[in-house]
């Protein structure tokens, strides 16, 4: 039944029509009826609680088109499933958040993002690789350099060469600088250079003394003497052969036992010509890499003049090598190197050798540093080495004297002379 139909009013007229004793009920009924459609409708009554409910479904009949009361709460089961039902209020999706919290003292970084490139472990191999090999590099330097006990050189020089702390000291820092590695690409090449007595042919000495002890090979260390070894008559190609054959020996010898070889020559002034040729091409760099690896020592008495002129001239003020040790170390240090530069230029004219050479000039010595010359000879000798002595021995000598010093005119050269005639 349809709350909209018209209500069922009796006719008007007509024979066949009930009487008011029945029409009366009905009509209550059709408009409690209406009544309860018409709350329905409102929702003001729940389903089911009408007076024609039992089944709890809108009543047919009772054409509605309100929506249901609690439409999302189905009373009986059914097989819909949650989609099929009427949608509910949706729920909102929530974000996830991005950002992660990591503990402060952990790494901030995502663990899986951790991949390093190729290229990168490369790298870090190479540099682990060139690392290890600069290590290895610093032990094998200091392994040659110990070889030669350096530090032992230093100390026997200093102890037993007087008046020349300059000359001494750059004769190590050359030998430590050469000897710091046993691969070389050209030999180096010590020209002592200083008037006569002042020690050139003792530290020699020294040197060939040192060397044939720590090479532990005495014929890895060569001293040639020129009036020894090429007296005035020789030919002087002949000593050049001579020469040339030694050196081979030498530096052949050292090549097998990988050490550094020591060749003494002394009295260069008085070389001809043609050793220093063979000499100067000892150094050049297409000879076979074995003769670079040497050490030359030329002593010569050549610049001498130029040498005590210089120290005389300088005698006012602290000289490198003076034996006082009072110096003023810039204007000592340039003033060296200007000798140094002016002997070169000498030398030079003389032979192109000198061009390669580390000149080392020895000074003149003074009053004092001969009188040491007589205490460590009369030791020597078996002598007492009383310093009045000394001093008396000394006195005896010639010296140049300029703004109140006294320079040995030939140096500690009668040394030896007048105390063999105590
Ligand atoms: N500076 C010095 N310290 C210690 N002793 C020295 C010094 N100079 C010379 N003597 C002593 O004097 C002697 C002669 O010196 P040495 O032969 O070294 O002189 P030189 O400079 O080589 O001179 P020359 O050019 O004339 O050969 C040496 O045997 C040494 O005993």
């Amino acid at each position: 039944m349809d709350c909209s139909q018209p209500s069922l009013e009796p006719a008007a007229a007509g024979p066949s029509l009930p009487g008011p004793s029945v029409i009366a009920p009905l009509r209550a009924v059709v408009r409690l009826r209406r009544r309860v459609c018409l709350l329905r409708k409102r929702r003001l009554l729940p389903p089911g609680t009408g007076p024609a409910s039992g089944a709890g479904a809108p009543r047919p009949g009772c054409r509605s088109g309100a929506p249901h009361a609690h439409l999302d709460q189905p009373q009986f089961f059914t097989f819909d499933g949650p989609a099929e039902q009427p949608s509910r209020t949706p729920r909102k999706r929530r974000r996830r958040s991005r950002v992660v919290l990591y503990p402060e003292t952990s790494r901030k970084c995502r663990p899986h993002a951790e991949r390093r490139s190729r290229a990168q472990r490369c790298l870090l191999l190479l540099v682990a690789i060139v690392g290890f090999q600069v290590l290895n590099a610093i032990e094998n330097l200091d392994d040659n350099a110990q070889r030669y006990d350096l530090d032992g050189l230093e100390k026997a020089l200093q102890r037993a060469v007087f008046g020349q702390p300059g000359a001494v000291g750059r004769i190590v820092a050359l030998l430590r600088d050469y000897l710091a590695t046993h691969v070389h690409s050209r030999p180096l090449l010590l020209a002592l250079h200083g008037p006569s007595g002042v020690g050139k042919s003792h530290v020699g000495r020294l040197l060939a003394r040192h060397f044939r002890a720590v090479l532990e090979d005495g014929a890895l260390v060569l001293q040639y003497h020129a009036r020894h070894h090429c007296p005035e008559p020789r030919a002087a190609q002949d000593c050049r052969e001579e020469l040339a054959g030694l050196v081979a020996d030498v530096v052949a010898r050292a090549e097998v036992e990988e050490k550094t070889p020591l060749v003494v020559l002394d009295e260069a002034e008085l070389m001809p010509a043609a050793l220093l040729d063979e000499l100067h091409s000892f150094l050049q760099p297409q000879r076979a890499h074995h003769f670079h690896n040497a050490i030359y020592v030329l002593l010569s008495s050549a610049g001498g003049s130029e040498i005590t002129r210089f120290v005389l001239q300088n005698a006012s003020r602290a000289l490198p090598a003076s034996s006082d040790g009072d110096r003023d170390g810039v204007a000592a240090v340039q003033a060296e190197e200007d000798l140094r530069a002016g002997l070169r230029s000498l030398l030079v004219q003389e032979h192109p050798l000198w061009q390669a050479a580390a000149i080392v000039p020895f000074l003149l010595l003074d009053k004092r540093d001969v009188v040491n010359c007589f205490r460590d000879e009369m030791a020597g000798e078996g002598f007492f080495p009383e310093q009045a002595r000394a001093e008396l021995l000394a006195a005896q000598l010639s010296y140049y004297r300029v703004a109140g010093r006294e320079f040995a005119v030939t140096g500690c050269k009668q040394v030896v002379a007048r105390v063999n005639l105590l």
